[in-house]
C-alpha cells in the first residue's frame, strides 16, 4: 500500500513541482513503484514529465467521477503520472457537493495497492484542490525559499493543515519544511533559515537538514522534458534531492505496508 506525500506551499514558485518531479524520480531510482499526481491546473509537472495533457484523461475526469483512476494513469520511462490541465481550475466552482474534500482520497485509495509512494503536486493556493491533496495524503512536505514571504506562507499553510486534521484527515503527518534554490553562503539566507527554525519549532514541525541548491541543469532538464537523473546525474540538485530522500527515511517516512 502506497504512502502518499503532498508537496505544498501556497506561495508560488517555491519548488513544489520540481520537488515532486525529482523526488519521485529519486524514489523510482531506488526501486520503488512511484506514482505522481498533478493537482495543479498549470500542469507544469505533467509538462516536465512529457505527459500528454490535451484531449486525454486527466485528474479532472477522475475527480468528476467520469473515469476510473487507473484509466488516467500515463506510464512513462520516468514514473507513472496522472496529469492535469487547465480544466482542473474550474473545480472550485463545479464541485459544491458534500464530501467534496474527499474526491482525491477516494480516487487514490483504489491505486494504493499498486504503488509504494504517491507524490502529489499541489497548486499555489489553499483552496479545494489543496484540501483534497491534504485529505488524501499521509504526509505533507513543504518546500520553501529563504525569503520572508515563504515564512508567512508557512504559518497560513499550518492553519489549513490544522483544519484538515480536525475535519478530514486526523492522521496526517507534517514531514517538515526544506529550503530550495538555497545559498547558505549569503548572510540573508542564513538569517531567514534561523527564523524558519524558530517558526518551525513553534509550530512543531521539523526543518530538514538537507536543502536544495540552485541548478541550471535542473531547469534545462525540465524544459527539455527529460529526467534530470539521466540528463545531469551528477548535478548539485540531484545530489541534494538524494540527501533529502535519505533524510525523509531517517525521519520516519515509510511505505504504508
Ligand atoms: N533547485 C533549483 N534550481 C534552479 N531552478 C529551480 C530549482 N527549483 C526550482 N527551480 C525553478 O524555479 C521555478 C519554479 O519552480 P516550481 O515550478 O517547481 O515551483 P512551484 O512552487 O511548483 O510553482 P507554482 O507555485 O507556480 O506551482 C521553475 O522555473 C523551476 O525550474
Amino acid at each position: 500500500m502506497a504512502a502518499t506525500i503532498a508537496l505544498s506551499n501556497q506561495k508560488g514558485g517555491v519548488g513544489k513541482t520540481t520537488s515532486a518531479y525529482v523526488l519521485a524520480s529519486v524514489f523510482k531510482s531506488k526501486g520503488y513503484r512511484v506514482l505522481a499526481v498533478d493537482m495543479d491546473p498549470q500542469g507544469n509537472l505533467s509538462f516536465s514529465m512529457g505527459a500528454e495533457t490535451d484531449g486525454c484523461a486527466t485528474i479532472y475526469d477522475v475527480l468528476k467521477g467520469e473515469l476510473k483512476p487507473k484509466y488516467a494513469v500515463q506510464k512513462s520511462s520516468l514514473v507513472d503520472l496522472i496529469p492535469s490541465n487547465i480544466l482542473l481550475s474550474s473545480i472550485e466552482l463545479e464541485f459544491t457537493g458534500a464530501r467534496r474534500e474527499f474526491l482525491l482520497k477516494m480516487a487514490l485509495d483504489s491505486l494504493k495497492p499498486y504503488y509504494d509512494y504517491i507524490f502529489i503536486d499541489s497548486p499555489p493556493a489553499l483552496g479545494i484542490l489543496t484540501v483534497n491533496a491534504f485529505t488524501a495524503a499521509d504526509y505533507i512536505l513543504m518546500p520553501m525559499l529563504s525569503d520572508i514571504f515563504s515564512l508567512q506562507g508557512i504559518m497560513q499553510l499550518n492553519e489549513t493543515i490544522e483544519r484538515v486534521r480536525s475535519y478530514c484527515n486526523p492522521d496526517i503527518k507534517v514531514l517538515g519544511a526544506f529550503l530550495t534554490k538555497h545559498n547558505p553562503r549569503t548572510r540573508f539566507s542564513r538569517e531567514v533559515e534561523g527564523t524558519l527554525n524558530m517558526v518551525a519549532a513553534d509550530l512543531d514541525f521539523p526543518v530538514m537538514n538537507a536543502y536544495i541548491r540552485e541548478s541550471v541543469a535542473l531547469r534545462e532538464a525540465q524544459s527539455l522534458q527529460k529526467s534530470v537523473l539521466e540528463y545531469a546525474p551528477a548535478c548539485n540538485a540531484v545530489k541534494d534531492y538524494e540527501k533529502l530522500a535519505d533524510e525523509l527515511f531517517q525521519r520516519g517516512l515509510e511505505a504504508n505496508g
